[in-house]
């Protein structure tokens, strides 16, 4: 599929052929065939580019006399099988994942000749992006803060869950009632996909101003939506976009080489934190962003309090260890030795989660942490699947302080402002217990590198006592990856 050139600011699935009229029989879906009987329509709500969605009032049933929204979308429109599978997984999605406090809530699903009706709680207090025009573009810190600690708290519980939205975006967010302080929900998940911990996926979908740079690369995961509400909190924060452009291609050639403005007016006047925040999220390279979990215990919106959900991340990251060398993992033991209690807090708090006994965790712990946020949605996007690349843990535990080295990622504490001190000081714990005489060929195979790049190490390697040096000791932390090379990073 080739993207379709649009006006900004929409989103662009799978184009549905044009002129598509004979409806398709109305047992397709599979969903109920009664909606007249069950529901009173009312007078339209909103309007997508797939459907408009309508008040209605619930006429038996549990919810009887109860106002709900319908999301109708036209069956002339389904020309294609794609666009069938697009909206049997919008509800599939959607339905998995009701129950979410910031997710909104999913009631029903049913189909006639002409349409499918997708019935859902009714949010009345309107988009998040008409309350930021209304605003005249800015809110102050802690206003923003609310709005994007539920953002974030939701697209956690998706992410944990193995779905990615692919269009966050202001107009996707709705308030329940027109009250100042309504929570707000997460609604359109029309766009969104499954996907397994490690899997990229390749088709380009979202909205212009929102979407990511590696999903116009092709190549992405849950980072991309990562990135969009890096650009919503840029936007609550300062009133603009932070990449804008008058057509499409420059709105796309800003998001892949200019670097967010956060220099000129408002910006001198909003805290450190909130920036460092921003910075953390609108980085080009998705490996170096924080995860949705992570970002809630940032210092910008660290509480307490809050309860923090699993992150997904930490198994991706400890099936990498698990898989690394003797070496690898005595490189980032070092290198969590670095850092501070605070940078620790995320780590600790995701250990905890995990419920360790006498201070370890094994496989165990890891399967039931997982499991008891189980969900359809989970089942779908194969999750429990990747308990198998942490078989080892089967037949031993990992301490607090092995975690916190399996845990981490280098490339995203390569994004620190603190990255050179963090760095210096773990190559002084590696001097003391890892670093080790080393060969040229050794080294390289411990990259994974091809005979014929050999000769990048060589610098690495300290002559004086042929152990690996400091620009050796970060480039090794952070691998290499050559193009055609025979490479086996994950
Ligand atoms: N549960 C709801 N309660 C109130 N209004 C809703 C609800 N769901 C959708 N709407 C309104 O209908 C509009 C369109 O809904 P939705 O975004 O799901 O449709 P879409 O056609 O997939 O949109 P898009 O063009 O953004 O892909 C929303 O922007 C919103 O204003
Ligand atoms: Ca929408």
């Amino acid at each position: 599929t080739t993207p379709v050139h649009q006006t900004p600011g929409v989103a662009w699935p799978s184009p549905y052929p044009a002129g598509g009229t004979s409806p398709l029989p109305a047992g397709t879906f599979g969903f109920g065939k009664n909606f007249g009987a069950k529901y009173e329509l009312g007078k339209e709500v909103g309007r997508g580019h797939f459907g408009h969605t309508c008040s209605a009032v619930v006429k038996k049933g549990e919810y009887k006399g109860q106002t709900v929204a319908v999301k109708i979308i036209s069956k002339a429109k389904m020309t294609t099988a794609i666009s069938i599978e697009d909206v049997r997984r919008e509800v599939k999605i959607l339905k998995a994942l009701s129950g979410h406090n910031n997710l909104v809530k999913f009631y029903d699903a049913c189909e006639d000749a002409l349409n499918v009706y997708i019935v859902m709680e009714l949010c009345e207090g309107g988009e998040l992006l008409d309350r930021i025009l209304a605003r005249g573009g800015r809110y102050t810190e802690e206003d923003a803060k609310a709005i994007v600690v539920q953002i974030l708290s939701v697209v956690a519980f998706c992410h944990l869950q193995g779905v990615v939205h692919r269009d966050l975006k202001p107009e996707n967010f709705l308030f329940t009632t027109r009250d100042e302080n309504a929570p707000m929900k997460l609604i359109d998940f029309g766009l969104s996909d499954f996907i397994r911990p490690d899997e990229r996926l390749n088709d380009i979908v979202g909205s212009a101003y929102y979407v990511a740079p590696e999903v116009l690369h092709r190549s992405y995961s849950m980072e991309a939506d990562i990135w969009s509400i890096g650009v919503i909190t840029y936007i609550l924060l300062c009133g603009s976009r932070p990449f804008w452009a008058r057509t499409e291609s420059g709105i796309f050639r800003s998001v892949l080489r200019a670097d967010p403005n956060l220099d000129d007016s408002p910006w001198p006047s909003v805290s450190a934190e909130a920036k460092d925040f921003v910075k953390r999220f609108l980085n080009k390279d998705y490996r170096k962003r924080m995860t949705a979990v992570q970002a809630l215990t940032h210092p910008w919106l660290r509480d307490d309090q809050r309860q923090i959900p699993l992150d997904i991340l930490v198994y991706r990251l400890i099936k990498q260890y698990l898989r690394a060398t003797p070496l690898k993992r005595l490189a980032l033991k070092a290198l969590s030795k670095a850092l501070k209690d605070d940078e620790l807090l995320y780590l600790r708090l995701q250990f905890d989660l995990l419920e360790p006994r006498d201070g370890v965790v094994s496989l165990d712990n890891f399967r039931t942490a997982l499991t008891r946020y189980l969900t359809d949605a989970m089942k779908e996007s194969r999750i429990l699947e990747f308990l198998h690349a942490l078989e080892p843990l089967a037949y031993r535990s990992m301490d607090f302080e092995e975690f916190c080295a399996a845990a981490i990622s280098p490339y995203q504490l390569e994004a620190l402002d603190r990255w050179e001190e963090i760095a210096g000081t773990a190559f002084q714990h590696f001097e003391q217990e890892g670093n080790r005489v080393i060969s040229v060929e050794e080294l390289a195979q411990e990259l994974n590198l091809a005979p014929t790049h050999y000769s990048i190490v060589q610098d690495w390697i300290r002559k004086t006592d042929g152990k690996l040096n400091f620009l050796g000791f970060t480039k090794f932390l952070h691998g290499v990856t050559i193009r055609g090379a025979n490479t086996r990073r994950h």
